[in-house]
């Protein structure tokens, strides 16, 4: 934890409400996202890693969702954030519809090589989301990290015709990265790090290793606005903010990350609240006009209610909580997580 002492975990618990939401597509795997949320005095805040990570990553996320219950996040520069659209590895003939719930937005996120599916899938996505976007259009692909060496070549020169504004996280390891961002140099689409950044050891190895030319920097997985801030600073490279399929709870996280960017070079990865079915608040951090709001949000007791997690869920995210408030009260010697890409869910 930094600059802030740890609360106790009692005082976590004592408004903890886990939500289990749908989506409206399937995305990276699930069908219905998981949330645990909770107040500090600055407001409500989101503790929600993936359910497969495991503690040691879990709690940086947890340190990230006391940094932003219990400080004020930093002084913003907009009150508004451009967004992409997120388009999950659908078929081409959905794309449209999924297009739709992101109005106004400029740029598109396509995800690609799930296991699952085929380069040729892809690449009929890909042109679907140019279709209807037309030329003015920005598309970037992230791969999770889901092609090896040459599949990346490959595909990368198959996408390439499509205009790329960027390749998010095409292999898993930086050295890889390294090698595909020299192989395809000649193609002029830059790399861009995201798993290589969130879930390493050392989210600076990639910018040192010279193995991307922008990182995607998330709030919750790099332990809060300001360590996000702190290490995109440190890289030294452009950067886009992105998040991590969150309730607008969480989404306010990332939108108060991005407020305080010195540079917002490219478009957000924040408008993700348009994926879920349900969300905790009337007014959720949806995409207008191609931007989400940056403003805190409370969530409807209602809502909550309405979206309940079953006890079971309840229990397994409460003793998360619990295991990984004691990591963080083991203070700064406690390990710290490199998960790989093993699942490589992302
Ligand atoms: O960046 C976006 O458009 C939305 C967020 C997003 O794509 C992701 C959120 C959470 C987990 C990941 O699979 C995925 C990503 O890899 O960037
Ligand atoms: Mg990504």
């Amino acid at each position: 934890m930094s600059d802030v002492a740890l609360p106790a975990l009692h005082d976590l618990l004592a408004t903890a409400r886990v939500v289990a939401l749908p989506l409206v597509t399937r995305f990276r795997g699930i069908d219905v996202r998981e949330a645990l949320v909770f107040e500090g005095p600055e407001g409500w805040t989101e503790f929600a890693p993936f359910a497969e990570y495991d503690d040691i990553e879990a709690a940086t996320w947890l340190a990230a969702a006391i940094d932003f219950g219990w400080r004020t996040p930093p002084s913003a520069r907009r009150d508004v954030i451009p967004v992409n659209a997120t388009v999950p590895a659908v078929d081409a003939d959905a794309v449209p519809a999924v297009l739709e719930r992101f109005p106004g937005c400029r740029t598109a996120k396509v995800k690609v090589a799930a296991s699952d599916q085929t380069l040729e899938q892809d690449v009929a996505r890909v042109r679907a989301v140019r279709a209807a976007m037309g030329p003015e259009g920005r598309i970037r692909v992230d791969a999770n990290g889901g092609w090896n060496l040459d599949q990346a070549e490959h595909a990368i020169h198959a996408l390439a015709p499509f205009d790329l504004e960027y390749v998010e996280q095409p292999c898993p390891d930086v050295a890889e990265l390294a090698e595909i961002r020299t192989r395809t140099k000649y193609m002029g689409i830059p790399i861009a790090a995201d798993e290589s950044v969130r879930r390493a050891d050392d989210p600076l190895a990639v910018a040192a290793a010279g193995a991307a030319d922008l990182l995607v920097v998330k709030a919750a997985p790099l332990g809060g606005i300001r360590r996000a801030l702190d290490i995109a600073e440190r890289a030294g490279l452009p950067f886009v903010v992105s998040s991590a399929l969150d309730t607008s709870v969480g989404l306010a996280m990332g939108a108060h990350l991005a407020a305080a960017a010195p540079e917002l070079d490219f478009d957000c990865g924040l408008g993700t609240a348009s994926l879920l079915a349900a969300d905790v608040t009337r007014d959720p951090l949806l995409p207008r006009d191609g931007a989400i709001d940056v403003r805190r949000i409370d969530p409807d007791p209602a809502l909550l209610d309405r979206s309940r997690a079953d006890e079971d869920r309840t229990a397994w995210w409460l003793a998360r909580l619990e295991r990984c408030h004691a990591i963080l009260a083991e203070g700064p010697g406690a390990p710290s997580g490199d998960a790989g890409l093993a699942d490589r869910t992302g």
